[in-house]
């Protein structure tokens, strides 16, 4: 594509820059740089991409899309924001490919990833090649590929997207961190629904106020579109049961769909029945009734299963159809996963790593146990050191033994982070073990027939970050080396 061809998608009011070479690859690492490049010059948060123009242009950069005036003997075209620029090119660049399958974006505290999973299962049911981009991987059909962030930035985006129109995905669903929509990591791409899961504290560290988190989440539905513009209908769908959700109707101009259990809802599920083997409950919508039996546990879930279901309703799938696929799924790595090495206690590995998760995941485990429960948390690293204290008292109120260990310290001190949720729970009865092997080890050796173990936070995750360095680390595999070394 020529650089002149590439720069009509910026509708850029000045003269284009000299010289309209071919442009071969479009950059913004300047290692990744090759003869033909386009280099898009960011200031991040730790280096400034500027001042790597000119090893850009040494590496064979044709043309560069900077913030400011460059002398570095190509084409330099200036704009105000070059990351907003970028999300633009690299849509513009890699052919429109959001435009080209059905997409559905999931955003919201807690629950995109399971989410996500549970509307591709749906769509793939119904017979489709699905794409999926979230937490644990990219997946285009059965092909996993390894990501960085949930949401990645947007030239990696959108060339994910063209690969997935390439091989013939009809629906893609994908996870839209706050970080994303902040970031505009998401501009320039086509989604046909958006899904608001929930919106409970996380992620203070970089948004600062929970309203400039809820305004980053709104992004998602003040951008979709109108009800019925690009290529097809847009549809936020919401939960009712969530302050947040008042908001985001007044934001969207897309059609609205609501899921709830507590409010007066679109589909509505009641008559839930929670069981540990999974959950039941009647799902209402427009006047009629259908019952639902789903091998996940706990009442968070079934706000995820409606909100799938939604999903999928407005994409043309029935509900009979929907349900069928959701009663089918067993479960999601590191969700809620049970550990089963032959012991007569049990043991969940699950991802709650904000202070509603836990707590939603300690009810529902109160729900059931009938001996003593231990839980052992941790906080990461480099992250919202608010939630730390919130994380600790949950542990400590709900349950019986609680274990505080380390989750990804990052660049922290892991007894930092540990004195930081001991703030949370002056008083309480609770062990503190740095060492999370040591705290798996611990209470699996302690727990009794009966007893109930999570270990929470890093569910699929299969390593630990310390300083810079990821170390293997699966709490699941560690749990069973336990139960089998148990003596
Ligand atoms: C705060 C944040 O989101 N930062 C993202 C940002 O990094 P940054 O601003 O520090 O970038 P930088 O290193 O300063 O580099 C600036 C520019 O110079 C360029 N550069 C830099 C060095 C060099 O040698 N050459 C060069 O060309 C870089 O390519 C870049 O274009 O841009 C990077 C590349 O695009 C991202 O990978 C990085 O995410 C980091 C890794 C991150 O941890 N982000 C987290 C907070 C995040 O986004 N999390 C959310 C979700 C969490 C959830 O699920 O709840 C997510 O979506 O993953
Ligand atoms: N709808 C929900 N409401 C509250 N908590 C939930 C919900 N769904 C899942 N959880 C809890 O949150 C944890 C994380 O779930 P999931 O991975 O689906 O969320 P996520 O939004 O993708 O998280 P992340 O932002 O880290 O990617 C689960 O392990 C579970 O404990
Ligand atoms: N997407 C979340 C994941 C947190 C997982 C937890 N194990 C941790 O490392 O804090 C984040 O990056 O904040
Ligand atoms: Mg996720």
């Amino acid at each position: 594509m020529k650089l002149h061809d590439l720069l009509k998608s910026l509708y850029l009011l000045g003269p284009f820059p000299g010289g309209n070479p071919e442009i071969s690859s479009v950059e913004n690492n300047h290692r990744k740089v090759r003869e033909g490049s386009l280099f898009i010059c960011i200031k991040g948060y730790t280096a400034d991409g500027h001042d790597f123009a000119p090893e850009a242009v040494e590496r064979g950069a044709v043309a560069i899309v900077s913030e400011r005036k460059l002398e570095v003997g190509v084409p330099v075209v200036i704009v105000p924001d070059t990351t907003r620029a970028k999300a633009i090119l690299a849509d513009a660049f890699y052919g429109h490919p959001s435009k080209q399958f059905h997409l559905t974006g999931i955003t919201g505290t807690n629950g995109k990833t399971t989410t996500s999973h549970l509307i591709e299962r749906i769509f793939a049911d119904a017979g489709s090649k699905t794409g999926l981009i979230g937490t644990m991987y990219t997946k285009i059909g059965d092909v996993k590929l390894e990501t960085k962030n949930t949401t990645p930035e947007s030239l990696v985006l959108q060339k994910t997207f063209r690969k997935m129109a390439d091989s013939g995905v009809k629906h893609a669903v994908m996870e839209v961190s706050s970080h994303a929509l902040d970031l505009g990591r998401v501009h320039g791409t086509d989604f046909n629904v958006a899904v608001f899961t929930n919106l409970t504290q996380d992620h203070l560290d970089y948004h600062k106020t929970m309203d400039r988190y809820k305004y980053a989440k709104s992004l998602l539905f003040s951008q979709l579109g109108n009800t019925y513009s690009g290529t097809a209908p847009k549809f936020a769908i919401l939960n009712a049961d969530d302050a947040a959700t008042v908001d985001f109707i007044r934001a969207t101009a897309a059609h609205v769909l609501t899921y709830g259990i507590d409010k007066k809802a679109d589909l509505r599920a009641v008559d839930i029945v929670l069981s540990p083997q999974g959950t039941a409950f009647t799902l209402e919508t427009a006047g009629r009734t259908f019952p639902v039996k789903m091998k996940q546990v706990g009442k968070f879930n079934v706000y995820n299963a409606l909100a799938a279901i939604g999903a999928a309703a407005v994409s043309g799938i029935s509900l009979e159809d929907a349900i069928r696929s959701l009663e089918r799924i067993k479960g999601v790595a590191g969700r809620f996963e049970l550990v089963n090495a032959g012991q007569d206690f049990t043991i969940i590995v699950d991802y709650a790593h904000t202070p509603d998760s836990l707590e939603n995941v300690l009810a529902t485990i109160r729900e059931f146990a009938e001996k003593d429960i231990y839980v052992i948390a941790g906080c990461g690293g480099n992250r919202d050191s608010a939630k730390r204290p919130l994380m600790a008292k949950i542990a400590c109120d709900y349950a019986t033994n609680p274990i505080l260990t380390s989750d990804n310290p990052r660049n922290e001190d892991p007894i930092e982070i540990l004195r930081d949720m001991e703030k949370g729970v002056q008083g309480r009865d609770y062990k503190v073990i740095p060492d999370r092997k040591e705290a798996i080890e611990f209470a699996v050796n302690e727990a009794k027939t009966g007893d109930v173990i999570l270990i929470a936070g890093k569910g699929h995750e299969t390593y630990q970050e310390i300083k810079g360095i990821k170390y293997d680390f699966d709490d699941r595999v560690i749990a069973r080396n336990a139960v089998l070394n148990k003596a």
